[in-house]
């Protein structure tokens, strides 16, 4: 059992020092650095608070808890997932409950939309997309998640101003790119997404019974304010601060009752976009936090089982949320978990990526240069919660790691057909690391999602089998073992899939009847090219092909007199070369069928190109802007 401390933080606080201060804060509040050290140091000089943070440091009994601290994370009761998250409520791990076995709820707060989706965005939609994903593909759970998008705020009112266009028609075309961004990095959509402008009869609804609870007020000009000290103790539960933290904050606004307080409705200002309201002059438009409230509990009721976003989010924002919905509903607690995902920075970028800081690097200028695999792997190479920094180094690893799973997709596939050889595999080595690596990989995505060790578990178990598969050279007659290689290669082929790393062109030509066969023509086609190109390049004149002499009659011409054997081999050479022209172009033609040959020293195999995988770039095959000569730069000689 636990009480919340206070954690002094210093006397008066600069503008430079604050700001340090809160960027510490989200990072103790996330438990992504040195948060012990902050927390002991802080909690030493405790007592005689200035600032206020509250932290779940000292063990308690269960009666001074629920004594003390109205603030205090109530741990749900019902089916245990089984996994454990860092829930921000509680500042620790704690185990994932879920009240209702068979469903969750999630709301995840979504984009103000004016202007392009960056990657800030992309990572933050991507690291939950992973966990969504592992939640309902791995623990079978089933999901319900509503994403809401704001599309009306000051920003957008100015770009709209800016940009001389409606507000609804800024936020209709950023909201669909966003939409469409999130497609092209394999985002799956949330099963409900929500617009503010689509709720406000249901926003002001919302305001009007948190009014009528008394924790709100209408002011004369026809704003609604949060009355923060009426709601008292509760308020706090993410980042609490007390009156003194916040007086230096102060904003000149003689509206507000306390300086604490947030606006639920803005009353509508000259030139702006506006709704009728029941309050002051009748004119206004929601306040931000509010919508949130609003939209989530429209949809699932006074209960919420995970909220997540940003750690930008956790204050103000979630923290009025909260506020707002369980004075709204009259409950202790609203949502039981909160998420939030590190922020993402360009290196040297002491500030994260954002729209209103214009450091971004769109989600479209990425995919011109990467794609939306070698993204997700660079998203699982952190753990959720860790500050991400986005560089070129830090990409060339994900590209490096993305071809090393990729390569050992395709030499598993060419072992499975005979097409690659090496001597006999250690099957029980093998056996025991594909058995070892389910387990690592299930405990790392039981333990906060951590993505991280999951893909370090895979990484090592693709090494270990690279490692057999490149035993060797020539063998002849090996024992082979293409079950252990399938075994190992539909694991690894599964999970990837699962966290969303996938192979849509591969995974085609499995699936579908039709494709099968051409497999079949494909394995025969690699196999006749191999046996040819094998002839071409025998040196010497007991140079024999396995079967097939070519009926050529040049081919059997005698040497000229006088030049002996390395005339011959030279004659040889010349005569075969029509043979090897022969085996490059049918390879190079068969890239643009899609597929690619690849010699591996006697045999060949074959692997479905992927569009994307042509030089890491989103282009397609047929696209006539990439040359012949650019794909065979690339394929062939590899
Ligand atoms: N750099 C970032 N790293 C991780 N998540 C981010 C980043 N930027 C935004 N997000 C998250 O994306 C979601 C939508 O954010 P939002 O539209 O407010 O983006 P923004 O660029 O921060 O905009 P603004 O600058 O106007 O605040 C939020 O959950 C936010 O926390
Ligand atoms: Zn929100």
């Amino acid at each position: 059992m636990y009480m919340r401390g206070c954690i002094r933080t210093g006397g008066v606080v600069g503008g430079g020092r604050r700001q340090m201060l809160q960027q510490r804060l989200l990072k103790v509040i996330s438990g992504t650095d040195g948060g012990q050290d902050f927390l002991k140091d802080a909690v030493s000089s405790v007592r005689h608070c200035g600032h206020h943070v509250v932290g779940e440091l000292q063990e308690s009994s269960a009666s001074q808890e629920a004594v003390h601290d109205p603030k205090a994370w109530i741990q749900p009761t019902g089916h245990d997932t089984g996994i454990v998250v860092y829930n921000s409520l509680c500042r620790r791990k704690v185990p994932l409950i879920l009240p209702n076995k068979s469903f969750a709820s999630w709301y995840q707060c979504g984009p103000t939309v004016y202007d392009h989706a960056h990657l800030g965005h992309a990572c933050c939609y991507v690291k939950f997309d992973i966990i969504r994903r592992i939640m309902e593909d791995f623990f079978n759970i089933d999901l319900v998640m509503v994403m809401g998008i704001t599309d009306i705020d000051d920003k957008i009112i100015s770009k709209a101003r800016e940009l001389n266009m409606e507000f609804t028609h800024v936020a209709q075309t950023f909201a669909n790119e966003f939409k469409r961004d999130m497609g092209r990095l394999r985002v799956q959509p949330p099963t409900v997404y929500t617009r503010v402008t689509n709720y406000v009869p249901q926003i002001i609804t919302f305001v009007q019974k948190i009014v009528d609870r008394g924790y709100a007020y209408p002011t004369e000009s026809g704003s609604v304010y949060f009355d923060v000290k009426k709601y008292g103790d509760r308020y706090g539960k993410l980042v609490y601060q007390s009156d003194a933290d916040l007086a230096q904050f102060r904003e000149v606004d003689k509206e507000k009752r306390g300086f604490r307080d947030f606006a639920l409705w803005k009353s509508a200002k000259p030139g702006e976009p506006w709704w009728t309201s029941p309050w002051g002059k009748g004119r206004g438009r929601p306040g931000w936090h509010i919508e949130c409230s609003t939209m989530a509990s429209a949809i699932f009721g006074e209960q919420l089982d995970i909220h997540t976003g940003g750690i930008d989010l956790i204050f103000p924002h979630h923290e009025n949320e909260i506020a707002q919905c369980e004075a709204h509903h009259c409950v202790p607690q609203w949502a039981n978990y909160f998420l939030h995902a590190g922020h993402l920075h360009k290196t040297m970028d002491k500030d994260k990526m954002s729209k209103s800081l214009k450091n971004t690097i769109t989600i479209r200028e990425f995919l011109e240069k990467y794609t939306a695999n070698q993204f997700r792997i660079f998203c699982m190479m952190t753990k959720y919660r860790n500050v991400v920094e986005y560089c070129d180094t830090m990409m060339n690893e994900a590209v490096s790691v993305q071809r090393t799973l990729t390569s050992f997709l395709n030499n598993a596939d060419a072992y499975i057909r005979g097409q690659l050889e090496c001597q006999a595999l250690d099957e029980a080595l093998l056996m025991e690391k594909l058995g070892e690596t389910k387990d690592k990989f299930r405990r790392a995505i039981s333990d906060d999602f951590d993505t991280r060790a999951a893909l370090e578990a895979i990484l090592q178990l693709v090494h270990a089998t690279n490692k057999q598969l490149c035993k060797g050279g020539q063998v002849d007659n090996p024992v082979r073992s293409p079950g252990v290689i399938a075994a190992i290669q539909a694991y690894v082929d599964r999970v990837l899939q699962l966290l969303g790393v996938e192979y849509p062109a591969r995974k085609k030509m499995r699936m579908e009847h039709s494709n099968v066969q051409m497999t079949d023509v494909l394995d025969s086609l690699v196999k006749f090219r191999s046996t040819v190109r094998h002839y071409a390049l025998l040196k010497g004149p007991d140079a024999q092909p396995k079967y097939g002499q070519p009926q050529s009659t040049a081919a059997t011409a005698a040497p000229a007199p006088g030049e002996g054997e390395a005339g011959q081999v030279k004659l040889q050479r010349k005569e075969r070369e029509p043979l090897m022209k022969a085996c490059d172009e049918i390879r190079t033609e068969l890239v643009w069928a899609g597929i690619q040959i690849q010699d591996r020293g006697r045999k060949s195999s074959w692997q479905v190109l992927e569009d994307q995988s042509i030089e890491g770039k989103q282009h397609s095959l047929s696209d006539p802007n990439y040359s012949q000569e650019q794909l065979k730069k690339y394929f062939v000689g590899r």
